[in-house]
Order: structure tokens, then sequence, then C-alpha cells
């Protein structure tokens, strides 16, 4: 079932949005423990793993069985795991050092490799846990199917390392690929790809801020209508999608009627330019006439 719930009973600051997302993280992790004894989540970088604070806090930390989760990256960038741009240290530091998952259960990158080992040796490592059951597999793509991806988005509608510009969000194939010219430094990653976050059982795009407010508007005023979709717009799962939306990121939304105010500037363009032929012609055809009359 494809869902893509954008509920939004009233104008979310980010605090309560940390507080909806711990909310629905603890439900998910809750159900599929229950279900099948483990809880298999994708992280990505950014601002999400600060407006995550609320999961990792008393009494919502406790209400989790952390031994049942398995952690991996939906994109990472390709320096050291102790880099202050490592999408592992910012989570190491905002979250996982701060609740009891097994070290076995997080699956960093291999930093000691390059750039197209450490896609290639990524991906390996999901095959074999793929293989032995610890992540699922779709039975629709082929492709690995987590329980729950989060990812955030960039203020040019990039999700994950899969940038507007750049080849890498058409891969069909590869799991994990990478990106050796990021716009946005540091620019070389590895990252998941679209078939693989489309194939999970949830999505939830965390979204917070002003600057994203234009790409939000975008994403959603225009979804499905975009002759070339923003990647943001490409995140289709196979489950649900839910939105996360502070009111700093809505801010642009109200302006989604933008059209009516410029069919009001054409119409009113229109108006100028008929009373402005007017004025100009009529006086030429009056001399015209006379003219004519003369002879
Ligand atoms: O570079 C990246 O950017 C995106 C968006 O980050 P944000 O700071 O604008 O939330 C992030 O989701 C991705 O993991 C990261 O590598």
């Amino acid at each position: 079932m494809r869902t893509n719930n954008v509920i939004q009973k009233k104008l979310l600051s980010e605090e309560e949005v940390s507080v909806e997302l711990a909310q629905y993280v603890i439900y998910l992790s809750d159900k599929c423990i229950k279900a099948k004894d483990s809880f298999t989540v994708v992280l990505s970088g950014g601002t999400l793993i600060h407006t995550m604070r609320k999961l990792v806090e008393k009494p919502n930390a406790d209400c989790v069985d952390w031994s049942k989760w398995f952690v991996f990256w939906l994109d990472e960038r390709v320096v050291s795991l102790e880099d202050p741009d490592s999408n592992y240290k910012l989570a190491y530091d905002g979250f996982l050092s701060k609740v009891p998952i097994p070290d076995g259960n997080i699956f960093a990158i291999d930093d000691e490799l390059s750039t197209e080992e450490a896609a290639e040796e990524y991906e390996a490592r999901l095959r074999v846990l793929v293989d032995n059951r610890t992540i699922g597999l779709s039975s629709c793509t082929g492709f690995p199917k987590f329980d729950l991806v989060l990812l955030g988005m960039g203020p040019d509608g990039h999700v994950a390392s899969l940038f507007p510009w750049l080849y890498q969000r058409y891969e069909e194939e590869r799991w994990v690929t990478f990106v050796k010219d990021s716009p946005k430094p540091p620019s070389s990653r590895i990252t998941m790809t679209f078939p693989v976050i489309n194939s999970s059982s949830e999505c939830a795009l965390v979204v917070t801020g002003k600057q994203v407010a234009y790409a939000v508007k975008v994403a959603l005023a225009s979804r499905e209508s975009n002759f070339i979709p923003l990647p943001v717009e490409m995140v289709y799962p196979e489950g649900n999608l839910t939105w996360f939306l502070d009111k700093d990121a809505l801010s642009q939304l109200s302006n989604i009627n933008d059209h009516s105010y410029n069919s009001l500037f054409l119409g009113l363009g229109f108006l100028v330019l008929i009373i402005t032929c007017l004025l100009y012609y009529f006086p030429c055809i009056h001399i015209f006439l006379a003219l004519l009359k003369q002879q």
C-alpha cells in the first residue's frame, strides 16, 4: 500500500516535530519487534539527528528495545569516522552514544577504503545481511526492504547524497553507489539508491527550517506534475511515506496559489497593452481618415 501522509492538524514548531518523530519511531520499533523480533533503521545525516533528540530522552528512551535495533546509513561522507563531517560521528554523538544498541548492530562504512571501494563494500555487507535475513527483501523489487528509512532534505531538494544535477539519482541496479563531485561538501560520498529507498516499508521525510521552505513548496505543491522532479519527489516507497514538517519548512506553502496572482498580473498587463494600442492608434486612424477626406 502506498500512502503519502501529510497530516498536519496545526503548524508545528521544530520542538513539536521532534516529539512527533519520537512517537512515530517508538510505534514502528514496537510494531516491528513484536512482528519479527528486529527493527532495521536507516539514518541520514544533517538536521535529522538533532530532530531525533526526543527519542533518546526519558521516558521515551525506556520505551524502546534497543537490543533489537540494526542501524545503517542512507548516505555517508567518505571521511574518517572521527571527522566532524562524518554522518556516523554526527549520529554517534547525538543519538547512538545515548542508547544501548549493540555495537555489532551498527553498520558504519569502512573509512579506510576509497570512495568506489567503500560503496562496493557497503553493498556487499548489505547483501550478506539480506542473505542471512537480518534485512528483509522486497518481493516486488528484489531490493533490500528496511523497516524504516529516515530522510532529511537539503534546500536544493536533495535526499541522501542524491542531488538534482547528478546522474546517481537515476541508478536502477546498484544498492549503493558513490558520488565524487557532490555540490555540497565534502565531495566524496556513498549513498543508497532510490530503488532501495523506495523498497522500504516506511519512509519518513524529516524537514525543518526556513532554508528548505521553497523545496517543500515545490515538492508538495507540484507532486507528480514536475517534468524534471526534484530528488525528494522521487521518494515513493512501497509502504508509507510520512512527512515531518515544522512551520518554517511550510512557510512558503501559503503561496501555493501564486498562479492566481500570476493570472491577475497577466490580465492587467493585457489590459494595459490594449489601452496603449488604442491610445496610440486612434489618433493615427483619425489623421489617416482626415487625409483621405481631403483627397
Ligand atoms: O549532505 C547531506 O544532506 C542531507 C540534508 O541535510 P540537512 O542538514 O539539510 O538536513 C542529509 O539528509 C544527508 O544525509 C547528508 O549527507
